[in-house]
């Protein structure tokens, strides 16, 4: 497989409060790719930076540093009429909540021509309508039950499912699928996943599937990538990952995954207290929280080694300076 995106040394500094103001670094030198085809989840805690690094591909937002290369295409340097014209007829969306991506005012058919009348405003009325129909089909659902209809008369698996339809219309190369299903029932949510992985081995679409849910990012990709507080701690093929975790926070991570078959009971748990939360810049962000923390862990950055193929980690425990 040949690669379509890389993201090298991605960075993106907020600053919040008016006077006097904070930084929060929410990307700190993010790095990855994504080959033609794959799957690739993008797993984290609440805070962690999926959402601003979906947002930074997508150039919503503008990075502090770093280069997003798309079929080695640099997409920072691309003027807003490239991004119109080309990228984003490439690289789609689906985030969370699809109820706040339709206009209620408007039945949900306009949704569609709104991606025909950017990226395709030569195509016909009629190529349109069996267009539409025909993605509406593929995603399960019935054009007679769904056409004409407004966003407030469909189920939120209905909208999602219309979400994908859409952003499939264009048969997009890279679809970014931010908390996608994180608001559908377990059923439809499983079905959506399908529907994804579908689509990938139809069309070839890679998918960047951001999700806080490790069970959804197993099920679903080829590749993880574990995000903490804006850093890679741990990447590679996803069986390597979940069956043989390195980091520390990947470990505690899919230990706190609850089983099916055990219920809960009292352990006299604190819960985490504010100044185990705070975090050095230069030294490894998980390193206030983590059992296994050494001195050097709090002073200098471990860097994302590849410990066996396929499977990279960024701890001192493996080297990483
Ligand atoms: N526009 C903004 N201004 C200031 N801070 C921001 C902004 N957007 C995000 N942040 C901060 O950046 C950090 C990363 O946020 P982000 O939404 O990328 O995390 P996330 O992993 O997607 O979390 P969630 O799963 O809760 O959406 C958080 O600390 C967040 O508060």
């Amino acid at each position: 497989m040949s690669e379509l995106l890389r993201v090298e040394h991605l960075t993106k500094t907020f600053t919040s409060g008016l006077i006097g103001g904070f930084e929060i670094r929410a990307v700190d030198d993010v790095s990855f790719t994504m080959k033609k085809g794959e799957i690739v989840s993008l797993v984290g805690e609440s805070g962690s930076g999926k959402t601003t690094i979906g947002k930074l591909i997508l150039r919503l937002i503008q990075p502090t540093g770093g280069r997003i290369l798309f079929e080695g295409r640099d997409v920072l340097q691309m003027s807003k009429k490239e991004l119109r014209r080309d990228y984003y007829r490439q690289v789609q969306a689906v985030f969370q909540d699809p109820f706040a991506s339709f206009n209620p005012l408007y039945p949900i058919d306009r949704s569609f021509d709104l991606v025909f009348d950017s990226y395709l405003p030569d195509v016909s009325r009629g190529e349109r309508d069996e267009a539409i129909n025909k993605a509406l089909v593929q995603v399960g659902l019935n054009p007679d039950q769904i056409r004409g209809k407004f966003p407030h008369q469909l189920s939120g698996g209905q909208l999602q499912r219309i979400l994908i339809a859409r952003a499939l219309l264009l048969k997009p190369k890279l679809l970014i699928a931010d908390e996608a299903v994180s608001m559908l029932d377990a059923s439809t949510r499983i079905d959506i996943l399908n529907l994804l992985g579908d689509f990938r081995d139809r069309y070839g679409t890679s998918i960047l599937f951001v999700t806080h849910d490790l069970a959804l990012g197993y099920y679903i990709s080829d590749s993880t990538i574990i995000m903490y507080r804006g850093t890679v701690v741990e990447m590679g093929d996803t069986e390597k990952v979940f069956y043989n975790p390195l980091h520390p926070y990947t470990k505690m991570l899919l230990e706190s995954v609850p089983d099916l078959n055990v219920k809960w009971e009292f352990k006299g748990i604190e819960p985490e207290k504010e100044e185990e939360t705070v975090y050095s810049l230069q030294g490894c962000r998980y390193a206030p929280r983590c059992p296994r923390a050494r001195k050097t862990c709090f002073r200098s950055r471990p860097a994302l080694l590849e410990v066996e193929k396929d499977h990279w980690v960024a701890c001192h425990l493996y080297g990483g300076e």
